[in-house]
């Protein structure tokens, strides 16, 4: 297994450090874990100028999968748009074709009263958001801000053909086909025409899937949807954007985004696995952050890139019966548990694997 890793910058390096006892564990058991740590986001920048240096690509592209943490920070928002941490970010992505992201929000039992929602809404909430990861406004030229008839205008390019699209679709029916057959397509086919090109041609790929029943909504109805009765929702399949919104969104239902990781994937399951949140400079450097959201992005490199079932399970359920032990930390502590910081988090999942 050869894998890069980037602990990018805020929280990253603390959460990262949690995800690499994790991985010891099992290097120690006599799996074959080669690791390369190179820099992505602000440290990359801090240290060559560029937030995607050429070493970070070469490493990336040698390894079969990469663990990020996160990248940016209020630091590096003062600099021109391409040296700035996010663009590292987008940059990665679309070097190694991560156009699927997969972002499941599971609700751990244990942390029912952590949710934003009433217990009896979110029991037993298990919804896989499928983003598309490498086009839509996040990527589509033109863009910038310019000076237009003496005034600043800032620009962006909502656009999707219709391969990316086939292509997300066909992830996320199949992703329906293992799950409950329910696929639900979000979009804003009403003012949008991205979005509608998105609807028509989520429908065409929807005959090659006659077992899995689809339905669409739009986007803002969805944002509702998702507080009010998020258990109607089995796997989402959104563009870009609304999936970055979305499941931050989905996050709080299972008690915080510190519980959140992710998947991106090219189409041979290469891919790299990242928590949900970003770099958290609030409470960076503290030794407060949730490494969960990190660790549960280990659990599912194993399953994607590595079929390694045995491991990603092992995985969860060291988390399973850390948060059964009571352990919390800060952002999902409640009265009666035992608040940890985010290396004593590492060390009961370390103990419980
Ligand atoms: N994948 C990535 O690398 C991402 C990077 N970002 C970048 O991160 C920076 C901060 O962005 P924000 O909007 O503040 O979003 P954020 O996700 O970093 O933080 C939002 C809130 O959630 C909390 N939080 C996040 N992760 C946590 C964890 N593991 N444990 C406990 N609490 C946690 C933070 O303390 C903060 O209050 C920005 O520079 C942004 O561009 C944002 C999202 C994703
Ligand atoms: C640079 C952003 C698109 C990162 C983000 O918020 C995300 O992927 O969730
Ligand atoms: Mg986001």
């Amino acid at each position: 297994m050869k894998i890069c890793y980037l602990p990018g910058d805020g929280i990253g390096p603390e959460i990262m450090a949690q995800a690499l006892r994790v991985l010891d564990v099992f290097k120690k058991e006599g799996l074959n874990i080669e690791l390369e740590e190179a820099l992505l986001g602000g440290a990359a920048v801090d240290a060559t100028g560029v937030p995607y240096p050429e070493a970070t690509q070469k490493a990336a592209r040698a390894a079969d999968a990469v663990l990020l943490a996160a990248v940016g920070g209020p630091k590096w928002d003062v600099l021109p748009r391409p040296q700035r941490p996010e663009r590292g970010l987008l940059g990665i992505r679309k070097d190694l074709n991560l156009f699927a992201n997969l972002r499941p929000a599971v609700l751990y039992p244990e942390l029912a009263n952590a949710s934003s929602l009433k217990p009896e809404i979110v029991a037993g909430l298990d919804i896989m958001i499928v983003r598309e990861l490498t086009g839509d406004i996040y990527f589509g030229e033109p863009r910038g801000i310019s000076e237009e008839g003496g005034k600043r205008v800032g620009r962006n390019t909502m656009i999707y053909n219709e391969d990316e699209i086939r292509r997300i679709a066909h992830v996320a029916f199949k992703a329906a086909q293992k799950r409950s057959k329910k696929l639900c397509s979000v979009d804003k086919m009403n003012v949008l025409e991205t979005t509608q090109l998105w609807r028509d041609v989520v429908i065409e790929v929807s005959k090659e899937y006659p077992d899995v029943e689809l339905s669409h909504m739009l986007v803002d109805n969805c944002a509702m949807q998702l507080v009010r009765a998020p258990k109607q929702f089995d796997v989402v399949v959104t563009g870009n954007m609304f999936g970055d919104i979305l499941s931050d969104e989905a996050s709080m239902l299972t008690g915080s985004i510190g519980m959140l990781p992710s998947a991106s994937l090219d189409e041979n399951n290469k891919g790299m696995y990242e928590p949900c949140h970003g770099s958290a400079p609030d409470i960076a450097g503290k030794n407060l952050a949730n490494p969960l959201a990190m660790i549960l992005s280990v659990a599912m490199m194993m399953r994607y890139t590595f079929a390694n079932e045995a491991a990603a399970t092992r995985i969860e359920t060291a988390v399973k019966k850390v948060l059964a032990a009571g352990l919390r930390t800060g952002d999902i502590y409640e009265e009666g548990t035992q608040r940890v910081s985010c290396s004593e988090m590492g060390d009961a999942v370390v103990a419980a694997l």
